[in-house]
């Protein structure tokens, strides 16, 4: 009986729990963006920019929001580190992919990068949040611009743009309810949990 309940109460209270794994080339400031968002919800865990460094291993942070439990994975952008991505796709619920939108000169590299993830078939119908980090910065494009240099390269997934700054915070809060409510809807989400499923019956 008491089994009966809990498993209900689970069912009607416990929160989801999704990995977001967040990708992007070296300096586009995944790390800083990861620090930023413990701090918004964790108030005030994250580390300050300044004390950030390049990212050779993997970073991990949880945060809860309303809705759901998040489990962000950072790793590191360099080129020589990139091959190691694909080591996390097939676990994750959905991909958070940053972009320095002040630095032109990285865009191209961050194209190429951004298109070998979506091709890559462990990825299938993962939602793509794509970031336009460094609003702060004077230059910096906006989403309809990252957008529009982007187009070709997008498939069928759900997928967006939002314009952020991982230093005063500005547009991080949407993106994460948009990733949200896509991983609560997502074909590929459901998938997981099945396979999580018949892993804990063996
Ligand atoms: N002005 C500004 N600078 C930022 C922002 N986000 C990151 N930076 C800076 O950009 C640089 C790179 O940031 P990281 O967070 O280390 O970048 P990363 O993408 O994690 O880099 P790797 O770990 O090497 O892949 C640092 O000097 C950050 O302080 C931002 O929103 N605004
Ligand atoms: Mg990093």
């Amino acid at each position: 009986m008491f089994s009966l309940f809990y498993g209900l109460w689970k069912y009607v209270f416990a929160k989801d729990e999704f990995r977001v794994l967040i990708l992007g080339v070296d300096r586009a400031g995944k790390t800083t963006l990861l620090e930023k968002l413990k701090s918004i919800y964790l108030k005030g865990e994250g580390l300050p920019p300044d004390r950030v460094v390049p990212t050779v291993g993997l970073n991990i942070g949880r945060i809860e929001d309303a809705k759901a439990k998040l489990v962000f994975w950072d790793l590191g952008g360099q080129v020589s580190l990139r091959t190691i991505w694909e080591k996390y796709y097939e676990e994750a619920h959905a991909i958070m992919y940053v972009i320095d939108a002040a630095t032109a000169s990285s865009f191209e590299d961050s194209k190429s990068a951004l298109e070998k993830v979506i091709r890559h078939e462990h990825l299938r119908g993962a939602p793509l949040l794509i970031v336009a980090n460094k609003q702060d910065l004077p230059g910096a494009i906006d989403e309809e611009e990252l957008a529009k240099f982007l187009h070709k390269e997008l498939d069928e997934r759900p997928y967006t743009f939002q314009a952020v700054s991982a230093y005063d915070g500005r547009g991080i809060k949407s993106g994460i309810d948009w990733l949200v409510e896509q991983m609560e809807k997502s074909k590929r989400t459901e998938t997981l949990q099945a396979r999580a499923g018949v892993a804990g019956q063996i």
